[in-house]
């Protein structure tokens, strides 16, 4: 089987009674809805309380008027599709969709400790330890996402969540892109060159905007590499290493690949970030012609991490508990 089982994709006709998940849909009046916890261009995200086991949920709103008036239902479908296929501890998992005549609705993980953005704007720089659990983290989730043929396409410290162990949530796949088995196959034929629809439409958030997607080259699975370089670098400095008055400015930085290493930045960090923070894809430590994503779990920054059962032990403190 190819890496990866396709996994079906959310099957609508739940709500047909000869579905065998027809007990198992969800309707709204089945949630209690409480605080808002976050609010995306074309969605609501807020806590929903199942009233049957009184578990809560994220969910997400999205309006069905304003989607279609904005050409976004092609998003929402491959978000649904993407978030459908995950099946890993450290992304959010879907469990129904369901409508009513104004909106969708997403029932998903709550991660109660929010957004890691939070804490790396009031805690960071942080150890290496803390900084080294949480890249580790990330790019098994990110190998996860890949192997489920998915690019996620706007990693970055905003949707990297928190769940109540402090391990990582990864969230928002408005942004994901789905390759599709012939893309794939083509592009591994290496004329990925014009198979690969070159994404050009689509940028996620400029400081973490790869440089092949401002070249409008092909954008692969490397691009989530990239921005898991940033994500490193940010965790061990307080900042993203490509800031600038204006998104233009960003992503003349990007291009130029100007950015600094801070005096004070582990060593042992300084070779992962440089080699995550390469312009060329194909030389990005990661990429298929480096060794894969296995290349990045050898690297001697991620020395001592068990990556077998790093989800199930206990996350390092993240000193002050907001
Ligand atoms: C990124 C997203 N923000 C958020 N999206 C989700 C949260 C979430 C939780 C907190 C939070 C929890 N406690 N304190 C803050 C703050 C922001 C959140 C959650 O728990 N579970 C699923 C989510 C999203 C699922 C989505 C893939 C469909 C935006 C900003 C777009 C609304």
């Amino acid at each position: 089987s190819s890496n990866g089982r396709r996994e079906p994709t959310l099957n609508t006709d739940v709500d047909d009674p000869s579905h065998p998940l027809y007990h198992h849909r969800r309707i709204v009046t089945d949630f209690d809805y409480g605080e808002i916890l976050g609010e995306g261009s074309y969605s609501t995200v807020l806590i929903g309380r199942d009233k049957r086991t009184g578990k809560q949920y994220a969910i997400k709103r999205l309006d069905k008027a304003h989607i279609v008036k904005n050409n976004k239902v092609k998003y929402v479908m491959i978000e649904r599709d993407a978030l459908s296929r995950m099946n890993h501890p450290g992304i959010v998992k879907l469990y129904w969709t369901y409508k009513d005549n104004r909106s969708l609705y997403f029932v998903l993980d709550l991660a109660r400790n929010g957004e890691l953005y939070t804490y790396i704007r009031r805690l960071a720089p942080f150890d290496l330890e803390t900084a080294k659990f949480y890249a580790a983290e990330i790019l098994l989730s990110i190998e996860h996402i890949h192997n489920r043929g998915v690019i996620h396409r706007d990693i970055k410290p905003e949707n990297i969540l928190l769940d109540d162990n402090s391990h990582i949530k990864i969230t928002d796949f408005g942004s994901a892109k789905i390759i599709n088995e012939n893309e794939k196959a083509a592009s591994n034929a290496g004329d990925g060159g014009n198979t690969a629809a070159p994404a050009r439409s689509f940028v996620g958030t400029a400081e973490y905007v790869s440089p092949e997607l401002l070249r409008s080259d092909v954008v692969s699975e490397e691009a989530d590499l990239w921005a898991l370089g940033c994500v490193i670098y940010q965790m061990l400095s307080g900042k993203s290493p490509f800031k600038a008055a204006t998104d233009y400015l960003i992503f003349q930085k990007i291009k130029n690949l100007e950015y600094t290493m801070p005096d004070e930045f582990p060593p042992a960090a300084k070779d992962i970030v440089e080699r995550l923070l390469a312009s060329e894809p194909e030389k990005r430590l990661g990429s298929a012609a480096t060794g894969g994503i296995n290349a990045i779990k050898e690297h001697p920054f991620f020395e001592g991490i068990d990556w077998e059962h790093i989800f199930t032990s206990t996350a390092p403190p993240l000193r002050e508990r907001l």
